[in-house]
């Protein structure tokens, strides 16, 4: 009994120090959703954001640095375009974005304002994560503004994301954030103040107060977005996946318990950093940002070479290839069941490869010259999604 007490104390002891780590985080991650922001009528809700803004605010008072990840673009855009409810149809959640991503971005211009801060809009896409050239330079404007005394505010440039290159949710893209800056910590504000063992609208729910390990969420109901509302995306599920990347402490809570969230105050959800998220950002883009615009069959030895042995996937082992990518996009590959085991980036165009396939790239090189010499993806620009157990 004793000891089991004095097991219970220590892990309490321990939360306790992961909350003040999570306070003296230099540089931190927050990102707000659309239904902290806005109101049912599809307008910006000026009084939370003012409230939002004091909080981030005085943080920065405090010595630190922000970034800020805002959702509400589309939502915002509603009112104005006289919609009722988020619309399904792309172009029109194009045109609400364009018109309330301006909104929201003048918005924060003016209650930055009120503290002599200033604000800078960085609007990103997929791509900006997954390719190499330019994810340095979206790194790299965050890196100025940051030392420029900048608050950024970060985006997805929903404008022209497509159903196919868009996140879709802001919740990874912030854990995805959080790697690019380098930021010590993130902070995922939502309309629930808590991950809960179900869903909190349903009775008997019951706050969760840390994950340690995937194992800590078994048994837990977690849903979609809010249906009341129907402005966020990702709802519970997108959360936790963006606290597995993340890299760092994560908490979970409400735009009203964001300022004892920033003082290590035991609300919310804390995330300890998961292993996963040990993995280089440019793996977590690949894996957990980008859809693959196509597939590449492979045999069982590639398959083994790539997974297990972590190897460049050669055109020796391609057996076939479907969809019309080109060079550079990411590309998924398949065991011959079809079973999706690795995605990459791949060096060649979709119809160069059926040439290609089943070739030695000695053979290639002889017969089509010094450049057909290259793997079909280097295994840098790989990452493993489906182990077999034991692996
Ligand atoms: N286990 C759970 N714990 C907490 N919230 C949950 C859970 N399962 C589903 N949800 C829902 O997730 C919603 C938050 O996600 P979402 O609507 O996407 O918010 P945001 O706009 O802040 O990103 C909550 O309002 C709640 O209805
Ligand atoms: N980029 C979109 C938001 C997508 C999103 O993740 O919304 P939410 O679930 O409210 O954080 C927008 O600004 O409308």
């Amino acid at each position: 009994m004793s000891s089991e007490r004095s097991a219970v104390m220590t892990a309490g002891e321990e939360l306790a120090r992961a909350r003040e780590a999570f306070a003296a985080a230099r540089r931190i991650v927050v990102k707000a959703g659309s239904s902290s922001l806005t109101t049912p009528l599809g307008t910006i809700d000026a009084d939370r954001v003012d409230a939002l803004v004091d909080v981030l605010a005085a943080r920065r008072a405090a010595g630190k640095e922000i970034v800020f990840v805002s959702s509400g673009a589309i939502a915002a855009g509603l009112g104005p375009l006289r919609l009722a409810r988020r619309p399904t149809d792309l172009a029109l959640q194009q045109a609400a974005a364009s018109v309330g991503q301006g909104l929201l971005i003048a918005r924060y211009t003016s209650s930055f304002a009120r503290y002599g801060l200033t604000v800078g809009q960085v609007l990103l896409t997929s791509n900006d994560m997954i390719r190499r050239a330019h994810h340095r330079n979206a790194q790299r404007t965050l890196d100025q503004l940051l030392a420029l005394g900048i608050v950024p505010i970060v985006n997805e440039n929903d404008t022209v994301a497509t159903d196919e290159i868009r996140f879709g949710d802001n919740d990874r893209l912030a854990a995805l954030v959080a790697h690019l800056t380098r930021a010590d910590a993130l902070l995922l504000l939502s309309d629930v103040d808590a991950l809960y063992t179900d869903d909190p609208r349903r009775p008997g729910a019951r706050r969760i107060e840390q994950v340690r390990e995937p194992a800590d969420l078994e048994g837990i109901r977690i849903g979609g977005p809010n249906q009341t509302r129907k402005v966020g995306t990702g709802g519970m599920v997108t959360k936790i996946e963006a606290a597995r990347i993340a890299g760092v402490p994560v908490v979970l809570t409400n735009a009203a318990s964001a300022a004892q969230a920033l003082a290590g105050a035991p609300v919310g959800t804390y995330f300890h950093p998961s292993r996963e998220s040990r993995m280089s950002t440019r793996h977590l883009w690949l894996a957990h940002a980008t859809t693959g615009q196509g597939r590449l069959i492979l045999d069982p030895g590639a398959v083994e070479a790539v997974v297990r042995r972590r190897k460049s996937l050669l055109p020796a082992g391609v057996t076939g290839v479907e969809g019309d990518f080109a060079a550079g996009d990411p590309v998924d590959l398949c065991g011959a069941d079809g079973r999706v085991v690795a995605r990459g980036l791949v060096n060649y165009d979709a119809a160069e490869i059926p040439d290609l396939m089943g070739r030695s790239t000695r053979w290639l090189a002889r017969e089509l010259g010094p450049e057909y010499q290259r793997e079909i993806i280097h295994r840098d620009d790989l990452v493993v999604l489906d182990l077999e157990p034991n692996t």
